[in-house]
């Protein structure tokens, strides 16, 4: 079944706008997650292809026809929701049999196609037990297969993992991927979770606070970001972000200068040459906003000079395969706003005008510690350094990263990918 959005929005009563001017195209047999933070719009949207709300304004289109009519018409639209609804009277066998019961089917043929959905979901065994005598991960399979069982053209899905313990998510990710996929359905699947967005999806579609921020293959928004806001919200570690000014040698290279506090100012050149550089020309004399991946950076020995940073260790963490070291190279870090939360007016159409707000130039402000693991409290002008495990340095000790400046990331102040057509 095909999906399409065209600017759509909705307001809510009382003025919150939570899907705002969205097109969208999901095609026949495409798997299409909506990701993004709470709050950003992902139900609503999902609600509304499901025909259980109505746009403000705008259309949503299930293969040319209005969502509503074909929605409450027929039995081609199945959701699955993070909230459970098994009734807990039936077992297992007549919760997924249900909706079969409804349409008609005899028994021989409703218990056929229970088993077949049961035992494609790894339930088989379950089939007489009530909820109440099932795990979550069971339940969630259940609920799965209820909606399965009447072979929807179009799944709509809504978090329907995030009760889940992590090895049973990445299972069953892998499950639903494969079952959507086996019976040709179309998939919207809302998540908040970026690793089941860039793992399930065929296309990614990321929302903040209603507005579509970027839609693409994962590979595609992972490794070239559309705004700061997408460049910001995927990747783990986080894509660090700084202030640089650009400026152009011609003909020989394409400067971007960082901070000056503490280390003095930093330089990396791109080579003339390079199709970045003639993009990043244009914004000679101005800042903009770089963003690097820890995949571009590579620690080498404190004498190599092509296009490396120098930086301090801040932190490290150990996570058993590898450590991460966060550098402070004295520049200032880019604060991108990444929350999903309630608004009442409507912003600047892209949504990340302005966030290109700079943060004191303070030094460190804590004492210097290393942590073992878990998360600590971002500072201003970090670089993220993946190390061999383990890797016998500490905090305060200078480490020189070389970076692949081919691979970096360039926002201009409106947020904007610097290589994507200005709009
Ligand atoms: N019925 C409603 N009336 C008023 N405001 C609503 C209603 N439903 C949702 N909202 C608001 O609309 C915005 C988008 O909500 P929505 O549930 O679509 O977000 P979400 O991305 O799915 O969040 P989560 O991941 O937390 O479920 C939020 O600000 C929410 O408070």
């Amino acid at each position: 079944m095909e999906v399409l959005l065209r600017d759509v929005s909705k307001v809510f009563p009382g003025g919150t706008v939570a899907v705002d001017t969205v097109s969208l195209d999901v095609r026949p047999g495409e798997l299409v997650v909506l990701l993004g933070p709470s709050g950003c719009g992902k139900t609503t949207l999902l609600r509304m292809v499901a025909g259980l709300e109505l746009p403000t304004s705008g259309q949503v289109m299930l293969d040319g026809r209005p969502a509503r009519s074909v929605a409450f018409a027929g039995r081609d639209v199945a959701m699955v929701f993070q909230e459970l609804a098994l009734y807990r009277h039936m077992n297992v066998a007549e919760n997924i049999g249900f909706p079969l019961r409804w349409a008609g089917f005899d028994d021989v043929a409703r218990h056929e196609k229970v088993l077949a959905v049961a035992s494609a979901l790894g339930i088989g065994g379950l089939l007489e037990r009530r909820p109440s005598q099932l795990s979550g991960g069971q339940r969630q399979r259940v609920a799965m297969g209820r909606a399965l069982v009447r072979n929807p053209r179009l799944f709509l899905m809504d978090e329907p993992l995030s009760d889940l313990d992590a090895q049973l998510r990445s299972e069953l990710r892998a499950e639903i991927v494969e079952v959507v996929k086996d019976l040709g359905s179309t998939c919207i699947y809302v998540t908040h979770d970026q690793t089941e967005a860039l793992t399930m999806a065929d296309r990614v579609a990321i929302l903040k606070r209603g507005v579509l921020q970027d839609l693409g293959p994962p590979t595609q928004v992972y490794t070239r970001p559309a705004t700061l806001y997408v460049a910001a919200f995927l990747g783990n570690p986080r894509m660090n972000l700084m202030e640089a000014s650009v400026g152009v040698v011609l003909d020989e290279y394409v400067g971007i200068r960082f901070g000056g506090q503490g280390v003095g100012e930093q330089e990396l050149r791109l080579p003339w040459l390079h199709m970045q550089a003639r993009m990043l020309a244009r914004y000679h004399g101005e800042r903009i906003a770089v963003g690097f991946r820890a995949e571009a950076l590579t620690p080498v020995g404190a004498g190599e000079t092509d296009n490396v940073l120098h930086g301090r260790v801040r932190y490290l963490e150990h996570h058993g395969h590898e450590s991460l070291a966060y550098l402070d190279i004295g520049s200032t870090a880019v604060q991108v706003d990444e929350t999903g939360h309630d608004r009442t007016t409507r912003p600047a159409r892209r949504g990340v005008r302005g966030i290109l707000a700079r943060l004191n130039s303070r030094p460190v402000r804590e004492p210097v510690e290393e942590r073992i693991s878990g998360r600590h409290q971002r500072q201003p002008g970090e670089l993220t350094v993946r190390l061999a495990p383990y890797p016998g340095i500490a905090t305060g000790h200078p480490v020189t990263v070389a970076v692949d400046v081919t691979r970096l990331h360039f926002f201009d102040q409106a947020g904007d990918r610097i290589d994507m057509p200005r709009r």
